[in-house]
């Protein structure tokens, strides 16, 4: 196999920004493209998913300019819309496809979305469905569950939705169709997912209440442009914060970094297994919260974790598995078949992957089985095309015996443009 071949280290020392949050990024491209009046972002994320939402959004008639990592978007409100003239590209970006599907439920004319191979694989219907309960006509393979899906928008109806899965992405596409629909919309979830959707539309002028897992708004909403500054996203941060927990000695602080406690998921499990992670300087910024983080090197022990906890940390399991993988003990992940869902099937490809380098860990329908051994050999491991996976096994490069040859590491650029290049002005 060619790819990348990371080699192992004994330490880190230094500071790392990381890039801005993910979640917060697209967000703030859609609602700025909604709304009225113009919209700053700052530190938005330069990762491939967030410029698949801002290309879409300029097909759709949204004016933006963007320099660095700044974005100012020229809001219009959405009756300023425009049926895109060809099929809108998602690229590898659940978030942009679901989204975006709820933006233009509401939206007079036709829009058909589309995304790379593993998008077209996850499934839809878990917006589709709803929506349409809502009023909007939406047609795509298997009866809407996957893409290419072509919506025709319009008038829709408010609705109080019981989810099945908690997902950030289908309650946000719920609650952005319901700004565009006729009365009350509610989404009640079976745990809570990230409520960067809600948070925003609070700044952006929108009355959004929310209560336990219960999240409702009224149709007819106003947005008004605004100033955003993007924190950087806990989901990057959490590589370092195992690689600076792992490595032999040194100390790594990444600085500005989002804490919103339905995120922290990944902090409040690698303290319990023993980790070395301090919040320096908190503050709060455009509705949510941030910090300075700083990591020692620790002996970190199994865990069990499952529940509510995993929504808070879903995206941050790779990484986790890896800890755990290097950890004295067993660690058992359970309730997290969604992994089963994201870019690739992160429950299989981890597994085997790491498995691959020399680690055991067994699947589970809903999780993972590791048995902790504090050494991992190395040796080949393919991303398939998959972020997280690309980053987890460059960090597992690292600390390995061996090294890790990855192949696709390009995959990163994703969610963290420069991940190597960034890592390697910290390495000891
Ligand atoms: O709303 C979001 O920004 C996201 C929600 C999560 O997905 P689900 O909503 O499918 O859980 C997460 O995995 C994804 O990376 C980003
Ligand atoms: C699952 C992810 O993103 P998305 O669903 O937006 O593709 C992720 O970033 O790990």
């Amino acid at each position: 196999m060619g790819g990348v071949f990371v080699k192992p280290i004994t330490g880190v020392k230094g500071e790392i920004r990381v890039p801005g949050d993910k979640s917060i990024s697209h967000r703030a491209a859609l609602l700025g493209g909604m709304a009225f009046g113009e919209t700053h972002v700052t530190d938005f994320l330069l990762g491939q998913d967030c410029l698949s939402t801002l290309k879409c959004l300029r097909e759709l008639g949204v004016a933006w300019e963007r320099q660095g990592t700044e974005v100012w978007l020229h809001g219009q409100g959405m009756d300023e819309w425009r049926e895109p003239t060809n099929i809108l590209d998602a690229g590898n970006s659940g978030t942009t496809f679901r989204l975006m599907l709820g933006v233009l439920a509401g939206s007079p004319f036709s829009v058909t979305l589309t995304g790379d191979d593993s998008l077209r694989s996850r499934p839809m219907r878990r917006v589709t469905e709803p929506l349409k309960q809502m009023g909007a006509r939406i047609l795509g393979r298997r009866e809407g569950n996957l893409a290419p899906i072509t919506m025709q928008g319009g008038y829709l109806q408010g609705q109080s939705f019981q989810t099945e899965v908690a997902s950030a992405q289908v309650k946000s596409a719920l609650l952005l169709a319901g700004l565009r629909a006729k009365g009350e919309t509610s989404v009640q979830e079976p745990s809570r997912s990230r409520d960067h959707t809600e948070r925003m539309l609070r700044g952006f002028g929108v009355e959004v209440h929310s209560s336990g897992n219960l999240v409702k708004l009224q149709g007819g909403g106003r947005l008004t442009g605004q100033e955003v500054s993007v924190p950087g996203d806990i989901s990057s941060a959490a590589f370092f914060l195992v690689l600076g927990s792992l490595v032999e000695k040194g100390e790594l602080l990444l600085p500005e970094v989002g804490i919103n406690p339905t995120r922290t998921g990944i902090i409040d499990v690698l303290k319990a297994m023993g980790a070395d992670i301090e919040f320096l300087k908190s503050s709060e910024i455009c509705g949510e919260p941030r910090a300075t983080l700083r990591v020692r090197p620790s002996h970190l022990k199994g865990i069990e974790l499952g529940g509510d906890l995993i929504p808070r940390l879903i995206d941050e399991i790779p990484i986790l598995a890896l800890a755990a993988s290097l950890a004295e003990g067993e660690t058992v992940i359970r309730d997290a078949s969604e992994l089963r869902v994201k870019e690739t099937d992160r429950i299989a490809r981890v597994a085997e992957g790491l498995n691959a380098l020399g680690a055991k860990i067994e699947e589970l329908p809903d999780g993972m089985r590791i048995h902790g051994q504090r050494t991992l050999r190395g040796g080949e491991a393919s991303s398939f095309g998959d972020h997280r996976l690309a980053m987890a096994w460059a960090v597992a490069g690292m600390l390995s015996q061996e090294g890790v040859s990855v192949e696709n590491m390009t995959a990163a650029d994703v969610s963290f443009p420069d991940f190597l290049e960034i890592i390697k002005k910290v390495v000891l």
